[in-house]
C-alpha cells in the first residue's frame, strides 16, 4: 500500500520470543541427578534389604519417573512464544488479500451441551473481526435435534442484530451470556445510541434465551410444512442428511451476515460414524464444496472467541510465511502446562487439542510441506481413491492442493449446492477412500485431536500458538466430579491407543518427518495414562511397608534420606515457583497437585486398562460427549463455594474470568466404579497410619527415643501426604448425599483395602 511508512513494512508480523530458561534448567537438572543417585543407592543397597519385594517395587517406580522426567526436561529445555501484531498487519495487507475461512461448530446433544452455549459460542464467532464475504459458519449437529436447528435459525436472527452492534463499539467479549453477565447496565459515561442500542439488545438477548428454554421444555411439534419438517420421527442414530442454509451473503454485502449453514450428518446403524473425528471429516467436506475456504477454524460447541482480533492474529501468521518463514498449520490451544506448551513450542510447535484451531485445508487433505515443489497435477484417479466419488469435492481438492500461493475463490452460493453436499455427507462416503485414515480428521483413538495432529507434525510441518493479553478462546470444563472423570478416561485411553497405531510417534520419527524432540514430546503425553500403573505401585508402598514393618526408603538418621528429601522439596518448590510465574495462586498449585495424583490412580488407570480390550479386539472405545453446564445466575457464589476441579482449560479460566460462573464445583460422587482405587488407597493409608502411630505410642521414650527412628517415619510422612492428596476422598467417606461417596464403592473398596492389608501380612513372609 502505498501509505505504508517504512517503519510498518519491516516490522515483522510475528516474532518467537525465547525466554531465559537457565534457572529452570539447572533446577530440572538438579533434581534428574537426584534420582539418579536414588536409582543408584537402590542398587547398591539391593543386598542389603531384609525384604527384597518393596525395594524392587520402588526401584521399578523411581526408574520410570527418572525416564518421565527426562522426558519433561528435554521437552522444556528451550522455551519460547509467538507473538502476533494485528495491527502492523492491518497497515501492510489490505483485507481484500485475507484467504477466506470456514469455521465449524461441532453439537452432539441438545442436553448434554445446552444449545445456549452452542449459540452463545456461535454468536462470537459471527462476530471475529474478519471481513463478512470471507467467512462461513458451518454447525455440525451430531444430535439432529429440532431444537438445535430451531435455536440456530432463531440466533441467526438475532446475529443480525448483535454483529454489527458488536463492530460498531467494538464491543471486546463478543459472546452475549459473558457480556451481559458482566455487565448489569451501560456505563454512564458512555453515549446515550449506545445506551439505548445496549438496552435493546440485552432485551432481544432474553428473548432468544426465553425462546430457546421454552422450545427445549416442551417436545418438538414437527410440522411437515415448515422447515422443521425433515426432522419428523428421525432417530439421531438413523437419519438421512439434513444440510440448511440459513443465511446466505450472495453479494459478499459487509453489513450483512456470513454464511450460515446448519449440518446434520446422515447416520445409519450399519455405518460407524467415528464421532467427533467423523462429524469434522463431513464439515470438511460439504465446506469443500460449498465454499472451499483455504483456511478452516474449528471449535468445540463450548468454546467461545473471547478474543475478537483471533482471526487477525492467525492472519499474522499466514501472511509472515508468506513473507518467508516455514509453513505452518496454526495451533491455538488452551495448554495446562505452560511451560511444556512453551517448551514444545520451540520445537515443532504445540499439540492439536481438538479446538480453537485453524488449520490450513490443504494441511487436513494431507499434503506435506514439500509437495509445494513438485508438480500441481493429481490424476483425477488419484483424486477418486483419496477423496472419493463426488465429483464437486475432487475438483476442489485439486484446487486447493494445486494452489501456488494464488487466492482461491469459490463463492458460487452455498445453497446452489445441496446436492453435491448431501452426497458428500452420506455415511457410506467415505468407504474405499482415504477419509479418516490419511485426509481429514484421523480415526483410531478417542483423542482424534492429538492423533490428527501427530498426523500432521509427521508430515514435516510445524504449528503455533499464539499468545496474546487476552486469550483467544475459553471452554466449559466438566462441572462434575464424575464427568471430570470421564472426560479424563476418555483422554487417557485415547492417548494411549495413539501408541498401538501406525502412527506411533517414534515411528513416525524414524519413517517420517516428526522431529525427534517432538516425537518424545508426544511420547511424554501419550504414556501419560500409564503412569497410573507405577503411581499406584508407589502409593501403595509406604502403606505395605508401615504393616509389615519395612522400609523403601532410608532411616531418617541415614544419609541416603537426605536425597530422599532432596527431591520431595526442591521439585515442590520447583513447580510452585512455575505457577508463580504465570501467576496462579498456592491454593491453585496445591489443588492441581493433589489433582494429579488422585487422577492418575483413578481415570487413568481405567483409561489404560480399558484400552487391552480394545486392542484384542473385543471392545470399540466410544467418546462419551461431556456435560456441559449452563449457568446464569449467581456467579458470584459460586465462586465461593467449592474446590475447582483441575482439568486445564479450568486452570487457565481460573487465572483471568474468576467469574466465568461453570467452573467451579465441591466434589460429587456417582456410583461410577473409577474412583475405587483413589478409596482403596485411602483406605489402606489410613489403616497403616493407625498402625504407625500405634507403633510410636508404644515407644518408651525415657529409656531410648532413638528407636523411633528405626519406625519409617519416611514412610509416615508419605502416607499422610497422601492422606492429604485424597483429602476430598476423605470428606466424601462421610458426606451426605451426593457430597459422599455411595455406601456400595465404600464397601466395595473396604474389601480390597481389606484384602491388600491380608496380602501384605502373607507376603512379608515369603519375600
Ligand atoms: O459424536 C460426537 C461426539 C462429540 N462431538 C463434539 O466434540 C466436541 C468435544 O466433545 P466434549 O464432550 O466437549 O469433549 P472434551 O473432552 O471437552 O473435548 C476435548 O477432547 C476431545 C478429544 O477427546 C477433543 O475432540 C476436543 O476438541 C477437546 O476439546 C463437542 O463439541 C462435541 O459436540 C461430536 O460432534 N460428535
Ligand atoms: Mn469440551
Amino acid at each position: 500500500m502505498a501509505t505504508n511508512t517504512q517503519d510498518s513494512t519491516h516490522l515483522p508480523l510475528q516474532e518467537t520470543i525465547v525466554h531465559s530458561n537457565k534457572t529452570a534448567r539447572a533446577i530440572e537438572l538438579m533434581v534428574l541427578s537426584l534420582l539418579v543417585f536414588i536409582l543408584v543407592y537402590r542398587v547398591v543397597c539391593f543386598k542389603d534389604q531384609d525384604q527384597y519385594l518393596p525395594w524392587l517395587l520402588a526401584f521399578l517406580c523411581e526408574s520410570w519417573f527418572t525416564f518421565i522426567w527426562t522426558l519433561c526436561v528435554c521437552i522444556k529445555w528451550n522455551q519460547c512464544i509467538t507473538k502476533t501484531y494485528p495491527d502492523r498487519l492491518l497497515k501492510r495487507v489490505s483485507e481484500s488479500e485475507f484467504p477466506s475461512i470456514d469455521i465449524f461448530v461441532t453439537t452432539a446433544d441438545p442436553i448434554l451441551e445446552p444449545s445456549i452455549i452452542t449459540m452463545n459460542t456461535v454468536l462470537s464467532l459471527l462476530a471475529i473481526e474478519c471481513p463478512v464475504d470471507k467467512l462461513a459458519l458451518y454447525l455440525s449437529d451430531d444430535g439432529c435435534s429440532p431444537l438445535t436447528f430451531y435455536s440456530f435459525v432463531e440466533t441467526t436472527k438475532f446475529a443480525k442484530l448483535w454483529v454489527p452492534f458488536c463492530k460498531k463499539y467494538n464491543i471486546q467479549v463478543r459472546a452475549p451470556f459473558r457480556y451481559f453477565n458482566s455487565q448489569s447496565s451501560p456505563l454512564e459515561s458512555e453515549s446515550l445510541e449506545f445506551q439505548q442500542e445496549w438496552k435493546s439488545l440485552k432485551k432481544e438477548y432474553g428473548e432468544l434465551c426465553k425462546k430457546i428454554d421454552l422450545a427445549a421444555q416442551r417436545p418438538f411439534l414437527c410440522d411437515h410444512d415448515t422447515d422443521f419438517g425433515v426432522f419428523c420421527g428421525v432417530h439421531r442414530l438413523d437419519h438421512p442428511s439434513i444440510i440448511k442454509v440459513i443465511s446466505e451473503n450472495k453479494e459478499g454485502t459487509p453489513s450483512d451476515l456470513p454464511h450460515v449453514i446448519y449440518i446434520s450428518r446422515e447416520k445409519s446403524p450399519k455405518h460407524q460414524h467415528h464421532y467427533k473425528a467423523g462429524a469434522m471429516n463431513v464439515l470438511t467436506r460439504v465446506s469443500g464444496v460449498m465454499t472451499n475456504a483455504p483456511l478452516m477454524l474449528n471449535v468445540d460447541c463450548d468454546m467461545y472467541a473471547n478474543n475478537p482480533q483471533v482471526f487477525l492474529h492467525a492472519m499474522c501468521m499466514v501472511f509472515a510465511f508468506y513473507n518467508g518463514l516455514k509453513d505452518d498449520p496454526f495451533g491455538n490451544q488452551l495448554a495446562n502446562l505452560f511451560y511444556l506448551a512453551y517448551g514444545i513450542s520451540s520445537i515443532q510447535g504445540p499439540f492439536y487439542a481438538g479446538s480453537g484451531c485453524f488449520h490450513r485445508r490443504k494441511v487436513i487433505y494431507g499434503s506435506s510441506p514439500d509437495d509445494m515443489t513438485k508438480s500441481d497435477n493429481i490424476s483425477n484417479e488419484d483424486l477418486q481413491k483419496i477423496f472419493g466419488k463426488s465429483i464437486e469435492l475432487r475438483e476442489s481438492a485439486a484446487r486447493i492442493l494445486s494452489e501456488s500461493n494464488s487466492k482461491i475463490e469459490n463463492r458460487s452460493s452455498p445453497s446452489s449446492c445441496i446436492e453435491a453436499a448431501i452426497h458428500v455427507a452420506s455415511c457410506s462416503y467415505e468407504y474405499g477412500t482415504s477419509w479418516g485414515i490419511q485426509v481429514g480428521w484421523l480415526y483410531g483413538s478417542t483423542s482424534e485431536d492429538i492423533l490428527t495432529g501427530l498426523g500432521i507434525h509427521g508430515r514435516g510441518w510445524k504449528s503455533a500458538i499464539t499468545s496474546s493479553d487476552m486469550f483467544a478462546f475459553l471452554g466449559c470444563a466438566p462441572t462434575t466430579y464424575p464427568s471430570t472423570l470421564k472426560q479424563q478416561k476418555r483422554w487417557g485411553s485415547g492417548t494411549i491407543e495413539i501408541l498401538f497405531t501406525d502412527k506411533n510417534p517414534l515411528l513416525l520419527t524414524i519413517k517420517a518427518n516428526l522431529w525427534f524432540r517432538q516425537a518424545l514430546a508426544y511420547l511424554w503425553l501419550c504414556l501419560w495414562p500409564a503412569h497410573s500403573v507405577p503411581g499406584i505401585c508407589y502409593a501403595s508402598l509406604p502403606a505395605y511397608c508401615i504393616i509389615t514393618g519395612s522400609h523403601f526408603f532410608p532411616k531418617v538418621n541415614e544419609r541416603p534420606f537426605l536425597i530422599f528429601m532432596g527431591i520431595f522439596v526442591i521439585y515442590n518448590l520447583y513447580v510452585f515457583w512455575e505457577f508463580r510465574r504465570i501467576g496462579l495462586s498456592l491454593r491453585m498449585w496445591w489443588n492441581l497437585q493433589r489433582i494429579v495424583r488422585v487422577n492418575t490412580m483413578t481415570a487413568w488407570l481405567y483409561g489404560f486398562i480399558s484400552v487391552i480390550p480394545k486392542l484384542m479386539g473385543l471392545s470399540k472405545t466410544t467418546f462419551e460427549v461431556t456435560q456441559k453446564e449452563y449457568k446464569s445466575h449467581d456467579l458470584e457464589k459460586d465462586n465461593e463455594r467449592g474446590v475447582p476441579i483441575g482439568t486445564l482449560k479450568c486452570l487457565l479460566a481460573h487465572q483471568t474470568l474468576a467469574n466465568l460462573g461453570f467452573i467451579y464445583a465441591a466434589f460429587t460422587y456417582d456410583k461410577s466404579p473409577m474412583i475405587v482405587p483413589g478409596v482403596v488407597i485411602l483406605l489402606v493409608n489410613m489403616v497403616a497410619l493407625v498402625n504407625g502411630m500405634l507403633r510410636l505410642l508404644k515407644v518408651d521414650y525415657s529409656e531410648n527415643w532413638m528407636v523411633v527412628l528405626e519406625l519409617g517415619l519416611g514412610e509416615m510422612f508419605c502416607s499422610v501426604w497422601l492422606l492429604l492428596c485424597f483429602w476430598e476422598f476423605l470428606k466424601g467417606l462421610f458426606g451426605n448425599g451426593n457430597y459422599g461417596i455411595p455406601s456400595s464403592t465404600i464397601w466395595k473398596s473396604g474389601a480390597f483395602a481389606l484384602l491388600f492389608v491380608h496380602l501384605c501380612r502373607r507376603s512379608s513372609q515369603w519375600f
